[in-house]
């Protein structure tokens, strides 16, 4: 059975200070000993990392991801970061393919490719996001450019490490602007990317990934999105930020949805 995932992505926002203010206050309402059935991922900068595994690291439920790396794992890369370093801190996972670093920094799939063997090789769970533009979607395109970067940036990973592989389903234009896709949206693109899934891996694997949606989700509108059969939980932006609707929205996940598997 697939785990039930919600995970925040604060992106460039908070001081360490801040954050650990954040991870503090979060783990006071999840209640600190947090034993939910859904897996909660908290996935600050850099800068933090250290600071918000020193606070989880006790709490089997809740896991850290860094939200990039590098695909090398070492040399002349000024000012990056590889996947070994951000393992060697007992992170267990790393965001890869967001579209704000396929727009704002160039990232395009055979690079991605490059950057999710990175991860596996230093045993970080991928958690590959996906998602077309407004235009896209417009022109009908939106499943075409989904199945492309899975197939791109993905695909080329074998059965065995595919298993470590969380995908997140973002409609570009519903980050950080209101817009939601509704539920039927997010379900019918979860479906066709379950359907991609088993057309490369098999009914199993699809059957055992969780596939996140990101796009404005917010306390008042987690619980339909999740309710979704084929929404394994949320990739949460702004509203990860503030640690009452960040525990609400872990708290949509249906409890009758299914069980765990080990993240
Ligand atoms: O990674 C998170 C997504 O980009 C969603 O962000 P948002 O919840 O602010 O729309």
């Amino acid at each position: 059975m697939r785990a039930r995932i919600v995970a925040g992505n604060w992106k460039m926002n908070t001081v360490p200070s801040e954050g650990v203010g954040l991870v503090v206050e979060i783990l006071e309402k999840l209640d600190s000993k947090y034993t939910g059935d859904t897996r909660v991922i908290l996935s600050p900068p850099f800068t933090h990392l250290i600071d918000v595994i020193d606070h989880v690291w006790e709490v089997p439920q809740i896991s850290v991801a860094a939200q990039n790396c590098h695909h090398e794992d070492n040399g002349a890369y000024t000012g990056e970061i590889s996947a070994g370093m951000i393992s060697d801190l007992n992170i267990d996972a790393v965001i890869l393919g967001h579209s704000e670093r396929r727009q704002y920094f160039g990232e395009d799939d055979a690079l991605l490719a490059k950057k999710v063997n990175a991860a596996i090789r230093n045993s970080l769970m991928p958690i590959f996001c996906v998602g077309e533009v407004l235009e896209d979607r417009k022109a009908n395109k939106h499943n075409e450019v989904v199945t492309s970067q899975l197939t791109q940036g993905l695909f080329h990973l074998s059965s065995e490490e595919f298993k470590n592989v969380i995908i997140a389903y973002e409609p570009v234009w519903a980050i950080g602007t209101g817009e939601t896709a509704s539920p039927q949206q997010a379900q019918d693109m979860h479906k066709s990317i379950r359907a991609h899934v088993a057309s490369k891996y098999g009914e199993d694997a699809a059957n055992n990934v969780s596939i996140l949606y990101g796009g404005s989700v917010k306390p008042n509108n987690a619980s339909e999105i999740f309710s979704q059969p084929d929404v394994d939980g949320g990739l949460i932006g702004g509203a990860s930020l503030n640690a009452d609707d960040f525990v609400s929205i872990v708290h949509a996940m249906a409890p009758a949805k299914g069980g765990l598997h080990a993240v």
